[in-house]
């Protein structure tokens, strides 16, 4: 990566692992352009990539190797000097303690047996789908209430017949286990709670963070559960745009420990990229703290009990998403157009906001979120388009940069709940008055749609 750097004739570190930055992308593409030909070894013999060993080729540029190794080893050794496996092991033996991990048939089942099985003794039947498949078994590898269907009615959510009682604790990971669903029993925890969380409990129970947080970030469209864990604990705090290469930056400078995104990130500065192991363990770690006294008591210390004492403390930031998916490219882009254009007079947007429904507090600022990174100084514009109530609500309309057919509108809807009395209703209805103001977007007469394809 380094020589590919150097002959570009940019200054940039790459060794770092992480996801490249938008200047060396935009030169790979640039070189795309003026490829004429390239050259196929068709006479290199395969590697057998299941027997570790190093096999030696020569080339037209003299001899080089290809060494297969076990990966899984040394990410053992990484978790071992982050996280407390003994006070792991212990949680996981307690008999009342009852886990479930689902990989749905992702890479992360090699790891899943290796960690929770091997290393920390959780009973193999806690994996679900835990063995790699090319098609994924059929399935879609996404971590989300959607489609990891199997862990979600094993965790008593959704429509669930069993009369099993549900495990504890469970979780899921994508296809390269770099993303991660969190769920207690019943129970769901949105990414952006759960990195609030991670943080807020991170010094405590995680060795890797004992002498302090060098600061915390999430992405804009993330809830802001994070900001106000990193304002009680006097922590630096970054809001970054969408793409987890914004967070590698502020780690190489030192600047960030902990972040997280909306879409089932969650990660620290012992890599430059979301680790769904990682936030597991993390989790773990959290809860085998919690109850290092209790495990011998009648009841555990559970995941919703973590975030009743979290909200009490913190209060509740009420957070959904809707995704509007395959949708007209051109009618996306005329709909984002119109938002922008609403944003030119406060006061006649207040004025139809509240002609949909008078009981919605004001915006207080809208804006298109720009992003001017501290440490490279480079500037990301049009990265999504914020309304920020009067009352700390928040509404974010965006186009994501990954959907594969048309374009997708994500619109994420957030609402801040201080009193504590108040933070136990059902999301969707709590944020029912917000997401009313979706009409503000023209969302039917654009794209055609009443109602999102996917809801979060
Ligand atoms: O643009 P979207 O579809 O919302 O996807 C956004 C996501 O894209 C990729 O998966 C990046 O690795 C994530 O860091 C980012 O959150």
């Amino acid at each position: 990566m380094n020589l590919l750097c150097q002959d570009f004739g940019i200054k940039y570190n790459m060794e770092n692992g992480g996801p490249a930055p938008e200047i060396i992308t935009d030169k790979i593409y640039a070189n795309t352009r003026i490829l004429k030909e390239y050259f196929i070894a068709e006479d290199l013999p395969d590697v057998d990539i299941s027997v570790i060993g190093l096999s030696s080729f020569s080339g037209p540029e003299g001899p080089f190797g290809v060494d297969v190794f076990d990966s899984t080893t040394d990410y053992v050794k990484l978790m071992k000097s982050i996280f407390d496996f003994g006070s792991i092991q212990k949680l996981l033996s307690c008999p009342k303690f009852t886990f479930c991990y689902d990989a749905l048939h992702g890479v992360a089942g090699i790891y899943a047996k290796r960690i929770f099985v091997e290393e920390l003794g959780a009973n193999q039947s806690s994996l679900l789908n835990c063995t790699p498949k090319e098609d994924f078994g059929g399935g879609h590898p996404d971590p989300n209430l959607t489609y990891a269907k199997e862990l979600v009615a094993r965790m008593g959510l959704g429509k669930s017949s069993s009369q099993n009682e549900p495990p504890e604790f469970g979780a899921a990971a994508d296809g390269d286990a770099d993303r991660n669903m969190i769920l207690g029993k019943r129970f769901f925890v949105t990414p952006s709670d759960s990195v609030a969380i991670i943080a807020a409990n991170a010094v405590e129970a995680i060795p890797y963070f004992a002498s302090g947080l060098k600061g915390v970030a999430r992405s804009m469209p993330t809830s802001a559960a994070l900001d106000v864990v990193a304002k009680k604990l006097n922590l630096k705090f970054f809001e970054v745009p969408t793409g987890w290469k914004f967070f590698g930056n502020l780690m190489d400078a030192g600047l960030c420990s902990i972040c997280g995104e909306e879409s089932f990130g969650t990660g620290s500065d012992h890599i430059r990229e979301k680790d769904g192991i990682w936030a597991v363990l993390a989790w773990l770690s959290i809860l085998a703290f919690k109850n290092k006294d209790n495990l011998k008591e009648q009841k555990l210390v559970t995941v919703e009990d973590i975030f009743l004492g979290h909200w009490a403390t913190y209060g509740r930031h009420y957070y959904t998403r809707y995704d509007y998916e395959n949708v007209d490219a051109g009618a996306a882009k005329e709909l984002m157009a119109h938002l922008v254009n609403l944003q030119s007079s406060l006061p006649n947007l207040n004025k139809l906001i509240k002609e949909i429904r008078s009981d919605v507090s004001e915006v207080a600022q809208a804006d298109e979120f720009e992003y001017k990174d501290p440490v490279d100084g480079s500037v990301s514009k049009h990265q999504g388009i914020r309304y920020l109530f009067v009352d700390g609500s928040r509404l974010v309309f965006r186009l994501s940069g990954t959907g594969s057919e048309g374009a997708t509108i994500r619109v994420y809807i957030e609402q801040y709940e201080k009193d504590s009395s108040n933070t136990g209703r059902d999301s969707q209805e709590a944020l029912a008055p917000l997401a009313r103001m979706i009409k503000l977007s023209k969302m039917k007469e654009f794209t055609g749609r009443s109602v999102p394809t996917v809801i979060t």
